[in-house]
């Protein structure tokens, strides 16, 4: 078999301006819309990121699954502390997650380096952005080679210090979620966002068993998903983040999500590389602020 050609090329899928992006090891879809990365697949392997079945190619509309990126806030806007509240003008139905990921983002640079497919987006504010009255430059670079490594920068064009709450929202593809174990969480601290909001203490390894909506601070080490069923560990490797906000939507949840099959729950986990709760990014004028996640696929070796 003659071996893939590293490229990044554009095409469109449904309604959608996309990107694919083919190194040696593995091949990624990015949509224009929203910077989202929609598929992340090793060659000849099984996906690293899930996208919904049901997902929707349409333009306006996050689709369901991939990596949303979640940005000025994350969730509910209400639910955020205070200095991020402080940021938005006018709180008429703020979209849950910010506005970037339903906005078209622009093509920057694309391209090869060496073994790595590349491509940068950027998206200016506030370009009137609903109640965001501030000078940004958002910017995710996408690069591709043994792994994905995504990077997203808020460089602030203002006078004034913009605070932030973000997530790269990554739904993970599992054999089976009651079969995964995540570690790396022992010791941190989460927030049960399905139990009053109230803190608890991870102790060990997490197992998914019912759902799961938990804001983790205070991370010391790399999450990982090891996944039997598949017989390969998912690493997750985070930069400038100690924040995650890990879901699982279960049962009846998923009778209310959209573009999402009812029984899909067991076939995702969302690990979300973050800068929520009391990690906020702080991002002083005439400055710039990266988060970063690399994707790796550990495949176990046969026994
Ligand atoms: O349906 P969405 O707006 O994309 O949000 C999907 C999910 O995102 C995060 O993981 C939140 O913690 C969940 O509470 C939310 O349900």
């Amino acid at each position: 078999m003659s071996e893939p050609v590293c490229k990044v090329e554009a095409l469109t899928v449904g309604e959608l301006p996309c990107w694919r992006l083919v190194s040696r090891h593995g091949e990624a879809l990015v949509a224009r819309q929203g910077a989202q990365v929609l598929r992340y697949t090793p060659h000849g392997r099984q996906p690293v990121v899930w996208l919904s079945d049901h997902a929707e190619f349409r333009r306006g509309k996050s689709l369901r699954g991939g990596v949303p990126v979640c940005w000025p806030w994350f969730g509910q806007l209400e639910r955020n502390p205070g200095a991020v509240r402080a940021m938005v003008a006018d709180g008429n139905a703020p979209p849950a997650h910010g506005f970037a990921r339903e906005w078209d983002w622009r093509e920057a640079e694309s391209g090869t380096r060496g073994d790595a497919a590349r491509l940068l987006l950027e998206l200016d504010l506030p370009q009137g952005a609903p109640a965001w009255p501030h000078a940004a430059r958002l910017t995710l670079e996408i690069v591709l080679d043994d792994a994905l490594t995504l990077t997203l920068s808020t460089r602030n064009l203002g006078a004034e210090p913009l605070v932030i709450s973000q997530a790269l929202h990554t739904y993970f593809a599992v054999s089976d979620v009651r079969k995964v174990a995540v570690e790396g969480l022992d010791g941190a601290a989460y927030v049960d966002t399905l139990r009053g909001w109230n803190t608890f203490a991870q102790h060990g390894t997490l197992a998914i068993d019912a759902e799961t909506d938990r804001i983790y601070t205070g991370i010391a080490q790399p999450i990982a998903i090891a996944d039997p069923g598949w017989r390969r560990t998912l690493h997750i490797e985070a930069h400038a983040s100690r924040s995650a906000v890990v879901w699982n939507p279960w049962v009846d949840k998923s009778l209310r999500l959209s573009q999402f099959a009812p029984d899909a729950w067991q076939d995702m986990i969302c690990i979300e590389t973050a800068r929520v709760w009391d990690d906020l990014l702080e991002v002083a004028p005439g400055t710039t602020a990266a988060m970063a996640v690399t994707l790796r696929a550990e495949h176990w070796a046969e026994g």
